[in-house]
C-alpha cells in the first residue's frame, strides 16, 4: 500500500518525497518547502488545460468517425480536406518564421550521427547508451550478419581467425571511403607515423604515403613517436586507428591495428516513455534515480558476462595531443536527452484536494528537469550539456495547441526552479497525425527551444490507423511503409524543417530501426534516411550505432539539405491518403497470416510488460525475425487487429482461436525463462492473456488507439498480486 505525505493540499508518495529531499534538492539551491510549494502552484496551473486538451482529441475522433460513416461509399478527398479545415484538425496556416534556439550543443546543431535510444528502467543498458559515444568497429562487424559466415568465417565460441580476416578486410575498405590515402588502400599499410604533425603511412610497396585530405589527421594517443591511436576527423565524425603490436588482434596486423574506434551514438534519448514500464510512484522514482545517476556521473551496475563480474559507469572524456603537441579531450559520452511522457497518462505518485491523479507528464517535466539541473551547475562528475541546455523529447503531442502547451509549461518550470528562459529544450516527435499536418505550426510555438523534430512512424503507423478507424480496414501492415502517406508524411517533415531553418542548428531526425539483428539489411536501407535529408536516424544499440555512424562518413548531409531547400512540393493531399482498401481480396491465407503476426508480436510484448516489467522487448515475428518491440508497435498490432476486426475481415472467434494458439507459440519461446508465467496454462487466469484480449476487443474504443491505459492497469493488477503473496 502506497505511503503518502500530505503537503499544502497535495498527497505526494512517500518514496517520491523523499528522494526528492535527500537525493534530488541538495544541491540544486532550491529549500524543500518552497520546491514543494511551487510543485503544486505549477501543476495545478495546468491541470485544467491538459485536461481541455484531452476532451478536444475525443472530440475531433468522434467528428471524424461521424463523418466516415455518413461518407461511406461516397469518399471524395476535397470535401475530406474541407471538413478536417471546418472542425480545426487542419489548421490554417501562419506566415514564415525561422526557429531562434540559442545554446545549443554541437551535437545536436552540427555533429551528423546516430541517435540511440534507452529504456531508462535499466541502468546497466543506460550506462551502455551513454558509453556508445565510441564503438569498436571490429567487434560491430564480428558480431552482426554484415560479414557472412560462408567460407569458414562462422561464428564460434572462440575467436575465428577467418572471421577476424574478413572483419579486417570491411573495416579498412571503410578507412578508405572516410579517411582515404593518396594512391593507396589502408589494406596496404606496413606502419603509421607521424612525421611533420602530418600522417604517413609505410607501403608494402616500399613507398610512402599520406592522407588524401592531410587536414584530416587531428590527433594522437601515446608518444609522437610511437602513437597508440590516431584520430582523425570526416564530416564532423572523429575515428580512431588504434595501435598495439602486443595485442592478439594487433599482432596479426602487419601495422599492429588492434581496431577502428568510430564515434557513434552522438546523442542518446535516455527513455521514460514507451520503452519503459512506469505505473506507480515505486518505479517513477527508480526511473528518476537512475537520471539523477547520470546526470550526477555516479551511477553504476554491477552484473555478471560471460562468467564475470562487471561494474559499469560512465567513461571519461578522451585526451588526445594534436599534431602540434597541445593536449585536448573528446566527450567521452553520449549528448543525453529525456524523453518524457506525452499529455495523456496520469501518475498515482501524486493526488490531488479531490483525489484525482496527476497528469504524469506535469510530473516528468519538473522531476527531469530539477534532475537535470545538477548537469547545469556541474555538480557531478562529468557536464552533459557544455551549453548549459536541458534537452526533453516530448512525444505525442496532437497539434500546435498540445505544442503550446508545452511550450507554456516549460516556461514555467524554468520560473520554478530558477533556470534561465529557454534553457529547457525540446524535441518534438512527429509521430500524431494532426501534427504531421500542421507541424510548421507546431514548430513555431516552439520556435526558441525547439531542437529536433523526429518522424516517430511508428506511433505514427499507430495513429493513422486509428484515426480512420471508421473509414474502412487497413492495408497489411508491412505494406504501411511503402504508402502514399508515409512517403509523404517523411518529406514533409524534413521540407519543414528546412523551411523553418534547421539546418546547422537542430535536428531532423528519423525513425526506429526495429530489426535490431539484421544489420547488413540496415546498412543497405538506413543509408536513406541521410539521403532524405535527416541529420539524425534512431538506433536500438550501441552496435547499431557504431555501424550506422558509417554512414554519416560517406554522405554529406550539408549538401543534401542544401540540394533540398526550397523544394516547393506540397504534401498534405497525398498525407490525406488514407491506406485503406476498397474492395478487400486477400485469402484466407493472407488473413490468417496477418492475425497471426500481429497476435504473436503483441503477446510477446505483453507478457513480458504485464508480467515482468519489461518495457522494450526483441519478438520473434511470423518468420522468427526479431523485432524491437515497444508500446508503439504494440499500438500498431492491436489497432490493426482492432480495425480488422470492426470491419468483419476477421470474426471475433477467429481473433480468440489466434489470440490462444499464438499465446503457446509464445510460451514455448519463453520457457528458458524461469521467471516466465506461461498464458495458455489458464488463459482467463493470465494477466498478460487478458490484457492483450483487451487491446484488441476494446481497441477500437482507446484513446487514439494508445496502449498505455490498459497495460498500466493490467500491470498495476500484477504488481499488486505479487505484493499480496508476499
Ligand atoms: C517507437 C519508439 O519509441 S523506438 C524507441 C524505444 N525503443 C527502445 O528504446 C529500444 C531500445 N533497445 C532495446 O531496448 C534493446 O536493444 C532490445 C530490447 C530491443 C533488445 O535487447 P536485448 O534482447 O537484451 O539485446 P541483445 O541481447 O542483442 O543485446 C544486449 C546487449 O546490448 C546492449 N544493448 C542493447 N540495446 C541497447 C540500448 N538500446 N542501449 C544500450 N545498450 C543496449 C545491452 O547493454 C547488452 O550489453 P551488455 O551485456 O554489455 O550490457
Ligand atoms: O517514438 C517513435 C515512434 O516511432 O513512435
Ligand atoms: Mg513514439
Amino acid at each position: 500500500m502506497e505511503k503518502f505525505v500530505t503537503l499544502n493540499n497535495y498527497q505526494v508518495s512517500q518514496e517520491l518525497y523523499e528522494f526528492v529531499n535527500q537525493d534530488v534538492l541538495p544541491g540544486t539551491g532550491l529549500k524543500s518547502d518552497q520546491f514543494w510549494k511551487d510543485f503544486e502552484y505549477t501543476i495545478r496551473s495546468f491541470v485544467p488545460e491538459n485536461e481541455q486538451l484531452l476532451t478536444q482529441r475525443k472530440k475531433l475522433q468522434e467528428q471524424i468517425d461521424t463523418w466516415h460513416k455518413a461518407s461511406k461509399g461516397s469518399f471524395n478527398i476535397n470535401q475530406y480536406k474541407t471538413f478536417l479545415e471546418d472542425i480545426g484538425y487542419i489548421e490554417s496556416q501562419t506566415e514564415d518564421f525561422t526557429i531562434n534556439t540559442k545554446n545549443i550543443d554541437e551535437e545536436m546543431a552540427l555533429q551528423a550521427g546516430p541517435q540511440l535510444v534507452v529504456p531508462l528502467t535499466n541502468a546497466r543498458y543506460a550506462l551502455n547508451a551513454a558509453n556508445a559515444r565510441w564503438g569498436s568497429l571490429y567487434d560491430a562487424l564480428y558480431g552482426t550478419n554484415i560479414i557472412s559466415e560462408e567460407d569458414g568465417a562462422d561464428i564460434q565460441n572462440q575467436y575465428n581467425p577467418v572471421r577476424g580476416d574478413k572483419v579486417i578486410a570491411t573495416a579498412k575498405d571503410y578507412l578508405d571511403r572516410a579517411v582515404p590515402l593518396k594512391d593507396a588502400s589502408h589494406k596496404d599499410v606496413d606502419a603509421y607515423t607521424i612525421v611533420n604533425g602530418q600522417l604517413s603511412a609505410a607501403l608494402s610497396n616500399g613507398e610512402t604515403t599520406g592522407l588524401n585530405d592531410p587536414s584530416q589527421f587531428i590527433g594522437f594517443q601515446g608518444d609522437a613517436d610511437n602513437a597508440t591511436a590516431f584520430l582523425l576527423k570526416n564530416n564532423h565524425l572523429h575515428l580512431e586507428i588504434q595501435i598495439d603490436y602486443d595485442d592478439p588482434i594487433g599482432k596479426t596486423d602487419k601495422a599492429g591495428v588492434k581496431d577502428i574506434l568510430v564515434e557513434s551514438a552522438i546523442t542518446t534519448i535516455i527513455d521514460c516513455e514507451d520503452s519503459v514500464t512506469a505505473v506507480d510512484a515505486e518505479d517513477k522514482v527508480q526511473v528518476y534515480r537512475n537520471w539523477l545517476g547520470l546526470m550526477k556521473g555516479d551511477l553504476s551496475e554491477t552484473f555478471t558476462k560471460d562468467g564475470k563480474t562487471v561494474t559499469r559507469t560512465l567513461n571519461p572524456d578522451r585526451t588526445y595531443q594534436d599534431p602540434h603537441g597541445s593536449h585536448f579531450s573528446l566527450s567521452g559520452r553520449s549528448l543525453m536527452l529525456i524523453r518524457n511522457v506525452g499529455h495523456l497518462m496520469t501518475t498515482d505518485a501524486v493526488i490531488d484536494e479531490n483525489g484525482k491523479e496527476i497528469p504524469e507528464g506535469l510530473l516528468d517535466g519538473i522531476m527531469t528537469s530539477l534532475i537535470a539541473k545538477h548537469d547545469l551547475l556541474q555538480n557531478g562528475t562529468y557536464q552533459n550539456s557544455s551549453e548549459g541546455s536541458i534537452y526533453i523529447v516530448k512525444p505525442k503531442m496532437h497539434g500546435s495547441k498540445e505544442v503550446a502547451f508545452t511550450n507554456e509549461f516549460f516556461s514555467k518550470v524554468e520560473d520554478m526552479l530558477d533556470l534561465d528562459r529557454h534553457t529547457l529544450k525540446v524535441g518534438v516527435m512527429d509521430e500524431e497525425r494532426r501534427t504531421s499536418l500542421n507541424l510548421e505550426n507546431c514548430i513555431r510555438e516552439v520556435k526558441d527551444r525547439v531542437v529536433f523534430i523526429n518522424t516517430g512512424f511508428l506511433d505514427r503507423t499507430g495513429d493513422e490507423i486509428h484515426t480512420s478507424m471508421e473509414a474502412g480496414p487497413m492495408i497489411r501492415k508491412k505494406d504501411m511503409k511503402s504508402s502514399q502517406w508515409l512517403d509523404s508524411y517523411e518529406k514533409s517533415n524534413v521540407k519543414a524543417g528546412l523551411d523553418s531553418g534547421f539546418q546547422n542548428r537542430a535536428q531532423i531526425g528519423k525513425g526506429m530501426w526495429a530489426m535490431p539483428d539484421l544489420m547488413k539489411e540496415m546498412m543497405e536501407q538506413k543509408i536513406g534516411h541521410l539521403k532524405a535529408g535527416a541529420n539524425t536516424a534512431w538506433v536500438p544499440s550501441p552496435t547499431a550505432a557504431t555501424l550506422h555512424a558509417l554512414h554519416y562518413h560517406q554522405v554529406d548531409i550539408g549538401g543534401v539539405q542544401e540540394q533540398l531547400k526550397g523544394e516547393t512540393d506540397h504534401y498534405v493531399d497525398k498525407m490525406l491518403q488514407i491506406p485503406i482498401v476498397e474492395n478487400p481480396a486477400w485469402s484466407n491465407e493472407d488473413i490468417q497470416q496477418e492475425l497471426d503476426n500481429n497476435a504473436q508480436g503483441i503477446l510477446g510484448y505483453v507478457v513480458r510488460w504485464v508480467e515482468q516489467g519489461v518495457g522494450s522487448s526483441k519478438v520473434p515475428d511470423i518468420n522468427d525475425v526479431a523485432l524491437m518491440e515497444d508500446r508503439a508497435t504494440l499500438r500498431i498490432s492491436s489497432q490493426h487487429m482492432a480495425n480488422w476486426l470492426h470491419h468483419g475481415i476477421c470474426s471475433k472467434d477467429q481473433v480468440e482461436e489466434t489470440l490462444k494458439r499464438m499465446a503457446k507459440v509464445v510460451d514455448k519461446q519463453n520457457e528458458g525463462d524461469p521467471n516466465y508465467r506461461a498464458m495458455s496454462d489458464n488463459y482467463d487466469q493470465s494477466v498478460a492473456f487478458q490484457a492483450a484480449r483487451d487491446l484488441v476487443f476494446k481497441g477500437a474504443e482507446q484513446p487514439n488507439g494508445y496502449t498505455e491505459p490498459i497495460l498500466h492497469r493490467r500491470r498495476q493488477e500484477v504488481k499488486s498480486l505479487i505484493a499480496t503473496k508476499k
